[in-house]
C-alpha cells in the first residue's frame, strides 16, 4: 500500500523511537480527559490504575509522549498538566480513521480549504512523460497540466492524517539523463463548490515538494477552475474516498 500523507509521516518519524501502542493508550486517556482542548491535570497513580500498569510505567509513557512531541507538560508538586499537541492529535486521528475503516461501510475523509495560486511548477511536473504515462495507465485519464492548490483550514490540516488509512494509487519515481524524479501518491477525490461537484479527481501527494501539509494539490482530467467556476479565495470541500476494500 502507498505511504500516508505528510502529517502522519512526520509524526511517525518523530515518534519512531519512543511511541508504540502503550504510549498511544496513555495519550488516548489524556484526550478522553479533555487534553485536546487544553491542559488537563494528570496524576501518574490514577493514570497507572487506568492503564493497569505501575506508576513508574505511566510516568515513562508520558515522558515518551513528551519526547515525541505528542504532548506538552508542566510538572507541578502533585502531578502534571498535560496538553495534547497537533502531532498528538494527528496520531489519534490516524487510529480513529483505522477504526472507521474497520466498522464503517464506506470510509471517507472530507477536507476544506481555499483555492490559491502556487509556484506555477505543477504544470511542468504533471506534463513530464515519466509521470503522464503512469497517470494514463493507473488513473485512467490524462490530467490537465497543473495542480489546483488548496490552502487547508487548521482543522483539515489535522484531519488529513486520516487520509493515510485510505488506499492510494502509487506513482513511481523515475529518472532521465539529468536527474531523478520522486514518487507520489494519488487519492481518489470529489471536489465540491457552491452546490456543484466534480468527480473523479485525485489529490496528489508528491514525496518531494515545496509545499507543507497545509496545502493540497489536486489533479483532474479537466481544468477545475473552469469546470467549477473557481477563483482564488473560494472555499472548496474535497472528499477523499476509499478506492477498494
Ligand atoms: C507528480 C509530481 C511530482 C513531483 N516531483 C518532484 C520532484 O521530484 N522534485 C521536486 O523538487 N518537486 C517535485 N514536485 C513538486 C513541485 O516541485 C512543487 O512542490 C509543486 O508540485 C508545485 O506546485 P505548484 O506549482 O502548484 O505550487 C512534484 C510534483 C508533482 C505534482
Ligand atoms: N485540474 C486542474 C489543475 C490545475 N488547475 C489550475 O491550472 C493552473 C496551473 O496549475 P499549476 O499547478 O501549474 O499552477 P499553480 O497551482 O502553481 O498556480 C493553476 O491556476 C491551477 O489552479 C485547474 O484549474 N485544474
Ligand atoms: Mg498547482
Amino acid at each position: 500500500m502507498a505511504s500516508g500523507d505528510d502529517v502522519s509521516r512526520m509524526a511517525e518519524t518523530a515518534a519512531a523511537t519512543a511511541v508504540g501502542h502503550d504510549e498511544l493508550a496513555a495519550l488516548k486517556l489524556v484526550a478522553l480527559d479533555g487534553g485536546l482542548a487544553g491542559p488537563v491535570k494528570v496524576s501518574c497513580s490514577t493514570l497507572a490504575d487506568r492503564l493497569d500498569a505501575s506508576s513508574q510505567t505511566a510516568s515513562r509513557r508520558l515522558q515518551r509522549l513528551d519526547e515525541a512531541g505528542y504532548v506538552e507538560r508542566d510538572i507541578v508538586s502533585d502531578g502534571q498538566w498535560v496538553d495534547v499537541t497537533d502531532a498528538g492529535e494527528a496520531a489519534l486521528r490516524k487510529e480513529y480513521a483505522d477504526y472507521r475503516r474497520i466498522f464503517e461501510e464506506e470510509a471517507s475523509v472530507t477536507l476544506t480549504g481555499t483555492v490559491t495560486g502556487g509556484m506555477g511548477e505543477g504544470r511542468h511536473y504533471i506534463s513530464l512523460p515519466g509521470y503522464m504515462e503512469q497517470f494514463v495507465e493507473r488513473l485512467g485519464y490524462e490530467p490537465f497540466p497543473g495542480t489546483l492548490n488548496v490552502d487547508l483550514t487548521e482543522e483539515s490540516v489535522r484531519a488529513r492524517a486520516g487520509m493515510s488509512s485510505l488506499d492510494a494509487v502509487p506513482i513511481d519515481g523515475w529518472e532521465d539523463e539529468e536527474r531523478t524524479f520522486g514518487p507520489a501518491s494519488c487519492y481518489t477525490a470529489t471536489v465540491e463548490y457552491d452546490g456543484a461537484s466534480y468527480e473523479t479527481a485525485h489529490i496528489i501527494v508528491p514525496e518531494r515538494t515545496h509545499h507543507d501539509e497545509t496545502q493540497l494539490e489536486i489533479i483532474a482530467p479537466d481544468r477545475l477552475r473552469d469546470q467549477l467556476g473557481l477563483e482564488d479565495g473560494d472555499t472548496v470541500s474535497v472528499r477523499v474516498e476509499e478506492v477498494s476494500r
